[in-house]
């Protein structure tokens, strides 16, 4: 463990940066493809649309509170997944309820903001 601690834990704060922005990258490239592939399309519609009629500045703070949300419950999700795949690769039950937890996390977060987003831009 001592070995390990020094060989990858980073201790200076440029470090800690590093690892946060490698986790971005990580979690939206190798381990949430497939989701942002759906994610930033809508994202760019929904303040497309936010342009088009305006809206006012506490709007579009409700609109990136409700983008951010979903970004990070969606990275939250990546970082389960690739906990999950280090446990085990067999079924197991609780790893299935972990990883079906983490999905419901992201459709409740996605839910909300659309919720959120079509009040805000709409009525
Ligand atoms: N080791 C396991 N044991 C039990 N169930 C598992 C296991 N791995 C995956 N599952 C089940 O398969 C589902 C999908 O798994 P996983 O999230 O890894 O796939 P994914 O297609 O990458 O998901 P996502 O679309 O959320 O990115 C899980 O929600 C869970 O129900």
């Amino acid at each position: 463990m001592a070995e390990l601690e020094k060989a990858f834990v980073p201790t200076t704060w440029f470090g800690k940066f590093g690892c946060a922005f490698r986790g971005v990258w990580v979690g939206i490239g190798a381990y949430g493809a497939a989701s942002f592939a759906v994610h930033i399309p809508v994202m760019a519609g929904v303040l497309a649309v936010a342009c088009w009629l305006g809206v006012s500045w506490d709007e579009w703070y409700i609109l990136l509170v409700c983008i951010t949300v979903v970004l990070a419950a969606e990275m939250f999700n990546s970082s389960i997944e690739a906990l999950a795949k280090a446990v085990t690769k067999e079924y197991d039950p609780h790893i299935r309820d972990a990883l079906d937890i983490a999905s419901g996390a992201v459709f409740t977060a996605v839910l909300g903001a659309a919720t959120v987003g079509l009040l805000v831009l709409f009525f």
